[in-house]
């Protein structure tokens, strides 16, 4: 067993999805340490992996997807366990917040009694006061006539309102670990500050958010992992992360963002299929490429951060 302060140790985490032109692989080799109560934001473009490394984290990926390697919680190898096992861990200890465009939300149930559920069937609630406590919740985020719309049906709901009552649902019976993919999405400016409010209230409480809004990040995160092309190029504390990026391609995030510049990234991250050449995935588009970049740069270690690039390889 690995003995570790970490809560959440994820190692050479690998996901493949078979598929009739070879298989693609969406995560490559993800090392990821969480610490208790820590706050992690999970940043990088489309299709990088970001989604599909958290919802391997807790197995909730399609069955034909192929997940190696380990994450280690509380001594329990997640990837291992029995799916009875899992099913009493999510949900209770580790709870996944999906993204509200989709049909994450059932459409003949009210609002209010799926955000109540978790509390009524980890926990051991009563409905009343499990509604109760969803109502208030919803109240919190910013739900208007929370105690009415509870009773209403997810159509009825706005996408940033679905959105939100998804984030109740996540954090309802106070999970020790929430992972959530892109918890802002869709809600308006006002309605972000709520969400945020709520994630800094869950005191002790280990998050982690798959976010493209590096402003939300900024002010939720404790520390900043980017993904590029599958892999973890760079994971740095919050403030180190926003005052110095380290790697090329988190420092063209950073300069595409409105206060710095709006310099957007020009070109397209590369196909699944090249993945196993050699060299950086992303030096067909850095600025900084040079001769060594033909070969796989190491992801790097060094006072708390960590960078995959052979610019810091002295
Ligand atoms: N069920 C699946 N079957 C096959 N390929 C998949 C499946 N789910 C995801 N992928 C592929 O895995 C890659 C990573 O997808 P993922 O959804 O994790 O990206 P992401 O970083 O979350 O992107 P976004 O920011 O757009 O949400 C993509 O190329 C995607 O097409
Ligand atoms: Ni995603």
């Amino acid at each position: 067993m690995i003995v570790d302060s970490n809560l959440l140790l994820i190692r050479n985490l690998s996901v493949e999805f078979p598929g009739p032109g070879g298989s693609i692989r969406a995560v490559d080799k993800v090392d990821l340490e969480i610490e208790k109560g820590e706050r992690v934001a999970l940043v990088g473009e489309t299709g990088s992996g970001k989604s599909v490394l958290l919802l391997s984290l807790l197995r909730l990926l399609p069955a034909g997807a192929r997940i190696s390697g380990e994450v280690w919680y509380e001594g329990r190898n997640l990837l291992r366990l029995s799916e009875d096992e899992l099913c009493r861990i999510r949900g209770r200890e580790l709870a996944y917040i999906p993204q509200g465009t989709g049909n994450a939300l059932n459409p003949v149930l009210t609002v209010g009694i799926q955000v109540a559920e978790p509390l009524i069937v980890h926990l051991g609630f009563k409905k009343r006061p499990a509604l109760a406590k969803a109502v208030s919740l919803l109240g919190q985020l910013g739900i208007p006539e929370a105690q009415k719309r509870a009773f209403e049906y997810p159509h009825q709901y706005s996408g940033g309102m679905k959105q939100r009552a998804l984030v109740a649902m996540g954090v309802v019976a106070e999970p020790e670990v929430l992972l959530a993919d892109e918890p802002t999405k869709g809600v308006d400016w006002e309605r972000r500050e709520e969400i945020l409010n709520l994630f800094q209230s869950l005191t002790g409480k280990t998050i982690l958010t798959v976010t493209h809004d590096l402003c939300f990040a900024e002010k939720f995160a404790e520390k900043v992992a980017v993904m590029y092309a599958a892999q973890i190029v760079e994971v740095a504390p919050r403030a180190e992360f926003f005052r110095q990026p380290l790697h090329p391609y988190a420092q063209a995030l950073l300069a595409a963002l409105p206060p710095r510049g709006l310099r957007p990234l020009a070109g397209y991250a590369p196909e699944h299929a090249s993945y196993g050449e050699p060299g950086c995935r992303f030096r067909m588009r850095c600025p900084r490429a040079f001769r060594r970049c033909q070969e796989e740069p190491p992801l790097l270690e060094e006072n708390g951060r960590r960078v995959r690039c052979w610019l810091y390889v002295s």
